[in-house]
């Protein structure tokens, strides 16, 4: 398949990229390199050794995707361009609504107007909202706590209206629970602007001695040693889930949304010790008052995506750790170096 990857220069796109070429598969990107670098595109190359198509733009920019179709078969479609900051959706939900949806419409809409219409959306947990219970299957309720899940809530709506009208698409959304490690070549990476928002580039950047503590959001969780849990994912784990569901959608008309997770939870003190394990050094770290929003335990039940897809997670939490390791100490300013 030739396949159209959007944000495809970001950390989870560019991890897709490389599965989608060892596996045999064509790559175009579409990035507007709004949270990442053409470099990290390069390093793409560098790994596969194979040439990866770019175009620098926005997927609501309608003229961009012609160009593209016009200049190249596309298959399908990996949409993962995006907005993902939490906290900052609910600063700027316009922002987010706008950004989020007008791609995803403006690509479904050049999608159909040329015939492609197999389509894998990145999609979240965080459609499930605050669980009822854990493992959460996909037919958990679902529910938004914040913009930046609202759009993947209705991104994953709009999917399903339009697999219903026009029953020649074939569409899934993966729900990616908490994606972690890197590349484990050291080529590729996380490499987040500012500060970041997520646990393991903190840890990161605290066992590299760029910031001081990791600050643990609240310890009086229902939890076993009070600190949030998360299923965390290796992102090579979560790539490969890609190529699977693509894979898989030449099978099956419709839209379908299958969990990514390893199905086991892990505690923010737990993680920071498998950190420690990695990199061999004591992580400093501060109990601090819990983040607003969020909830104490997320963790998926995966089997759908075992059984349909014929996907599992194969890594562990020890190896994705030692792969970011890899990745910070050999770029200790991520791509901008
Ligand atoms: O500096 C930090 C950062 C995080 N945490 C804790 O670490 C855990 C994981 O936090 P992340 O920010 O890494 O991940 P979240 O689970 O909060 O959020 C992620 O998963 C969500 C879905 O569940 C959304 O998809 C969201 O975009 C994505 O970042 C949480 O218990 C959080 O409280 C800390 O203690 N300190």
């Amino acid at each position: 398949m030739n396949v159209l990857l959007t944000g495809g220069a970001g950390y989870i796109g560019t991890h897709i990229a490389v599965e989608l070429l060892d596996s045999g598969h064509g790559v175009v990107v579409v990035d507007n390199l709004s949270n990442s670098r053409a470099e990290a595109i390069r390093r793409v190359e560098r790994i596969t050794g194979r040439p990866v198509p770019r175009y620098v733009g926005d997927c609501a920019d309608r003229e961009l995707l012609e160009r593209v179709f016009a200049e190249h078969r596309i298959d399908a479609a990996v949409h993962c361009a995006g907005l993902k900051a939490v906290g900052e959706s609910t600063e700027r939900p316009l922002l987010y609504y706008r950004n989020n949806l007008d791609a995803l419409l403006t690509l479904c809409e050049t999608m159909d107007a040329h015939g492609a219409r197999s389509l894998v959306f990145s999609s979240s947990a965080t459609v499930y909202g605050d669980p009822e219970q854990v493992p959460i299957g996909e037919d958990a309720p679902l529910g938004a706590t914040n913009p930046y899940g609202a759009t993947k809530l209705f991104g994953e709506r709009v999917l399903a209206d339009l697999a219903k009208a026009a029953p020649d698409w074939r569409i899934i959304a993966l729900r990616y629970f908490n994606p972690v490690g890197a590349h484990p070549s050291g080529l590729i990476g996380e490499d987040p602007n500012g500060v970041p928002n997520n646990l393991f580039p903190y840890i990161a950047q605290v066992a590299a001695g760029r910031r001081e503590k990791v600050l643990v959001y609240g310890d009086d969780y229902d939890t076993p040693d009070g600190t949030g849990v998360r299923d965390y994912l290796h992102v090579v784990d979560l790539a490969r889930g890609h190529v699977a569901a693509l894979e898989r959608l030449g099978d099956a008309y419709g839209m379908r949304a299958y969990n990514l997770g390893s199905g086991h939870g892990t505690s923010v003190l737990e993680a920071i010790a498998a950190f420690e394990r990695a990199c061999g050094r004591q992580i400093p770290r501060q109990v601090v008052a819990r983040r607003p929003g969020d909830i104490a335990v997320c963790y998926a039940d995966p089997s759908a995506a075992n059984r349909e897809l014929g996907w599992k997670t194969t890594h562990t939490l020890d190896e994705a750790c030692a792969d970011v390791w890899r990745w910070q100490s050999a770029n200790p300013n991520g791509f901008g170096d």
